[in-house]
């Protein structure tokens, strides 16, 4: 590892305290951070180190798990810290930061900010003389809130950063289960045998949360579930389930099939939305025991009117050899029953049964990202019993990731995708023709739902979304997995 500078703009804000401060404490609780790393925390708080860390450890402790944090370890994570006040919106402010840094180092920019300051800040980093030495930079999504936008932010960066140093992050691609899923699928030559349109009848992909809008509000009521989560997220799995092999782990190999799937997706449109596509938006409800509001009577609305989705549920179908005629059947919602994401592959039946006891079973696999991490083969085997001589039951052959982690924990995805940035991996990084080919997609669905006039239907709060999103799945003779 080359001596590395981490240079975290948004500092202050929700996602470096709950997710990117806390994988890095992880990283150097386990020696995984380069020797002498530093890191500039840049915020506009007018704060010294001493304070700004304060607030960090006390932040810190309610995001780690307490068997996981000790004094020692957090001392040591304290001395990387530099906090740098600056407002990002103008070059003269970032002369502090230019100071310290060292060109004889990498230096990682990372843009924890909103998507709005991303070209500004590239422009201010340049012109404040930033950006000497071997400089790369970190984008949270999203690129942009539709394809015309992020075109505009990918030619900013890209004036002062070539691809190959451009980081865009897709958190999902760090879960270590979505890594699994590549493994299981190019690792595995009974499983890749029968990947294709002649075994397989569907797939479903689910990312299911019981939160809300976290008081994020007037962020999600432009974007909606489709472009927070459908847009990114489910793309990406979505690309990982369909891709053809690479010819490599490189970062140019996987982007290259993923995009062909992305650019192989049917249009939904006009004439099709009403069939393909459910909103919704939850209503009061009951969420984990507890009674909780509507969208609309979320702190911080400011329309009550809002039509925005809080759940969308999307049947898609992928025009290409492997795929003709399966579909994959998307959904994604807020204020779920329950925390869960899984892909779920099921097979076609069996051309004709020769068993009597039992029915023609489809085998199914289970990809489960989250909770539980792991892979659940469903089987049919004999009943063990003399009463019945070939009754026949559905097993489960499981893999379970925790059971057989080596850390007693699953590493969080951006300790991967830190990791992976800090050694210039980008594999798990997703490439601009990617997020532009996706934005076109759903530039396309959201605009036909727009014509269409497709309402976001309610649904309670603590149930799996509107009735009509079951109705999308069963008239194929279909259920959504339980
Ligand atoms: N939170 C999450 O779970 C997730 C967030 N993201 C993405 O990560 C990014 C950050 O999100 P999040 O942390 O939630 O946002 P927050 O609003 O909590 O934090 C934004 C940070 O940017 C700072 N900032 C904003 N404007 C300026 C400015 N002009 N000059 C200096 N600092 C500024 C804020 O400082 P100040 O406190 O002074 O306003 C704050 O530190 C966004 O792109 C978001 O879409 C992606 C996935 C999940
Ligand atoms: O990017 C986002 O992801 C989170 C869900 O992430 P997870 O790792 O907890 O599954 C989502 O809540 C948020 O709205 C979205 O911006």
């Amino acid at each position: 590892m080359q001596p590395t500078d981490l240079i975290i703009f948004g500092a202050s804000g929700d996602l470096s305290a709950r997710k990117l401060f806390p994988a890095l404490y992880h990283l150097s609780g386990c020696e995984l951070l380069p020797e002498s790393f530093r890191i500039a925390a840049v915020a506009r708080d007018d704060v010294q180190t001493d304070a700004f860390l304060s607030r960090l450890k006390e932040r810190m402790q309610s995001a780690i798990n307490h068997t996981h944090w000790s004094e020692e370890r957090w001392t040591k994570f304290a001395s990387y810290f530099t906090y740098i006040k600056a407002d990002f919106s103008d070059a003269k402010n970032l002369n502090a930061l230019s100071k310290w840094l060292d060109d004889t180092r990498v230096s990682l920019f990372y843009l924890a900010t909103p998507p709005s300051l991303f070209a500004p800040i590239c422009d201010n980093l340049s012109s404040a003389d930033c950006l000497t030495g071997d400089c790369r930079i970190v984008l949270e999504k999203p690129i942009g809130e539709d394809l015309a936008s992020s075109e505009k932010v990918n030619e900013t960066v890209g004036r002062y950063f070539p691809e190959g140093s451009i980081y865009r992050i897709d958190h999902y691609l760090g879960k270590e289960t979505v890594q699994n899923l590549l493994v299981l699928r190019f690792a595995n030559r009974f499983i890749n045998a029968q990947w294709d349109q002649s075994c397989i009848d569907h797939v479903q992909i689910t990312v299911a949360e019981t939160v809300g809008i976290e008081g994020r509000w007037s962020y999600y009521d432009k974007v909606g579930q489709l472009r927070d989560m459908v847009q990114n997220h489910l793309m990406q799995l979505l690309c990982l389930v369909a891709m053809e092999p690479p010819n490599s782990m490189s970062a140019e190999s996987i982007r290259d099939e993923k995009v062909k799937i992305v650019k192989a997706l049917r249009p939904i449109d006009v004439d099709t939305v009403a069939d393909h596509v459910v909103r919704g938006q939850y209503g009061q409800g009951w969420s984990q025991g507890l009674s909780v509001p509507s969208y609309t009577e979320e702190e911080g609305c400011t329309n009550p009117e809002s039509d925005t989705e809080t759940f969308v549920a999307i049947k898609a179908h992928i025009d290409n050899w492997r795929w003709a005629g399966v579909p994959f059947y998307l959904r994604t919602g807020k204020r779920l029953p329950e925390k869960m994401t899984e892909i779920v592959i099921t097979y076609k039946k069996l051309p004709h049964n020769i068993f009597s006891g039992g029915d023609n079973i489809p085998n199914s696999l289970v990809i489960r990202l989250q909770p539980n991490e792991g892979i659940e083969m469903k089987m049919v085997a004999k009943k063990q019993t003399l009463k019945d001589k070939l009754g026949l039951v559905t097993h489960d052959l499981n893999l379970d990731f925790l059971g057989s982690s080596e850390m007693n924990r699953i590493p969080d995805a951006y300790e991967r995708l830190f990791l992976d940035a800090i050694n210039g991996d980008q594999s798990l990084f997703v490439g601009r023709s990617e997020i532009e080919e996706s934005w076109r997609w759903c530039d396309t669905l959201i605009r036909a739902c727009q014509l269409q006039n497709i309402q976001a239907k309610q649904y309670h709060a603590g149930s799996w979304g509107p009735a009509k999103a079951e109705l999308l799945i069963e008239k194929d003779g279909r259920s959504w997995h339980e």
